[in-house]
């Protein structure tokens, strides 16, 4: 067992995936890219081909290319790469999850497929312990994102079947409004990790007992959102609110102005300098030119860069 024992915590970056003009992955921007979390945002721990990396619209090779060179960059720099392999067939992610133990991941990750979704708990805990098996040595995590998947079971009743059903299962990445549901995972299930995923509240979880969190705002609002965690660790709960709410305040302008998971991909590539390309279709961003002056200058005048 490669990483027996070791619990996951603190900030986890969701990357984005990198891209060429022609929305062709582009591995060879991950090396800077990896650097630059590091460096410049403090950031220890990547979960790849998630939602933010449009995993679900990469092809089967592809996530294992791109698999292969972000673990091959974060060797020796990063403590975790957390591979995501859901996909919509079971045999694909069992693919992947083979691959991702393979090529030396630290941990999977996979949500459930929700075009044909499973019709009872049991058989969503059946499917996730088949992904599981391809990859036994690996730490295994439910990724929980019910606002996209449409799959809303209840994860602490979750977490009390595959406690029993899947012995790699090591907790959830939970991407939820939801904030009982949450705490009930982590308060009946210590030794799981409990992830939180909505970057708006991650305060709130934190009050719960988070023990770290994954999203995609972490790749460049990542040293902010570490300050904030550590404010809250140091019991300076108004230092940490003044930073949630600069946060909230941030993507209320993105929402605002109509923008998702696409627009991120380019705050990141302005942020950082790096050049991540375009989304693949169906996403498509509709932020301009000169939006990039907006952008900066909101984030400056919030504090957060
Ligand atoms: C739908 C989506 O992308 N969710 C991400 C993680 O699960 C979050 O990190 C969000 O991007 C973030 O909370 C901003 O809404
Ligand atoms: C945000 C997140 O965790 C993901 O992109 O998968």
């Amino acid at each position: 067992m490669a990483f027996a024992g070791k619990r996951l915590k603190g900030l986890i970056a969701a990357t984005f995936t990198p891209m060429t003009s022609n929305s062709d992955i582009n591995l060879a921007a991950i090396e800077q890219y990896v650097d630059y979390l590091v460096q410049k945002q403090h950031i220890r721990n990547i979960f790849v081909n998630g939602t933010t990396g449009e995993g679900m619209s990469l092809s089967v090779h592809e996530r294992k290319s791109l698999a292969e060179e972000w673990v091959k960059q974060a060797r020796g720099k990063m403590n975790n790469v957390i591979v995501h392999v859901g996909c919509l067939s079971l045999s694909d992610s069992k693919d992947l999850a083979a691959h991702a133990a393979s090529c030396g991941a630290d941990a999977i990750s996979t949500v459930c497929p929700s075009f044909l979704k499973p019709s009872s708990l049991d058989a969503l805990v059946l499917y996730l312990k088949e992904v599981a098996s391809a990859a036994p040595s690996l730490p295994f995590y439910y990724y929980h994102i019910p606002r996209l998947t449409g799959i809303t079971y209840q994860i602490y009743e979750l977490l009390g079947k595959v406690k029993k059903n899947i012995p790699s299962f090591r907790g959830v990445k939970f991407s939820d409004v939801n904030l009982m549901d949450f705490s009930l995972c982590v308060s009946e299930y210590k030794e799981f990790d409990c992830l939180y995923g909505v970057d708006e509240q991650l305060l709130g979880a934190l009050a719960f007992g988070a023990h770290g969190a994954v999203g995609s705002t972490y790749n460049y609002l990542g040293k902010k959102n570490g300050d904030m965690m550590a404010a809250f660790e140091e019991g300076n709960l108004l230092k940490a609110r003044k930073i949630q709410c600069s946060l909230q305040e941030f993507l209320i302008f993105v929402f605002d102005m109509g923008w998702g998971l696409a627009e991120f991909k380019d705050i990141m590539s302005q942020v950082s300098g790096i050049p991540l390309g375009p989304s693949r279709l169906p996403l498509y961003s509709s932020m301009k030119f000169d939006h990039h002056d907006n952008i900066k200058t909101k984030m400056l005048k919030l504090d957060l860069i």
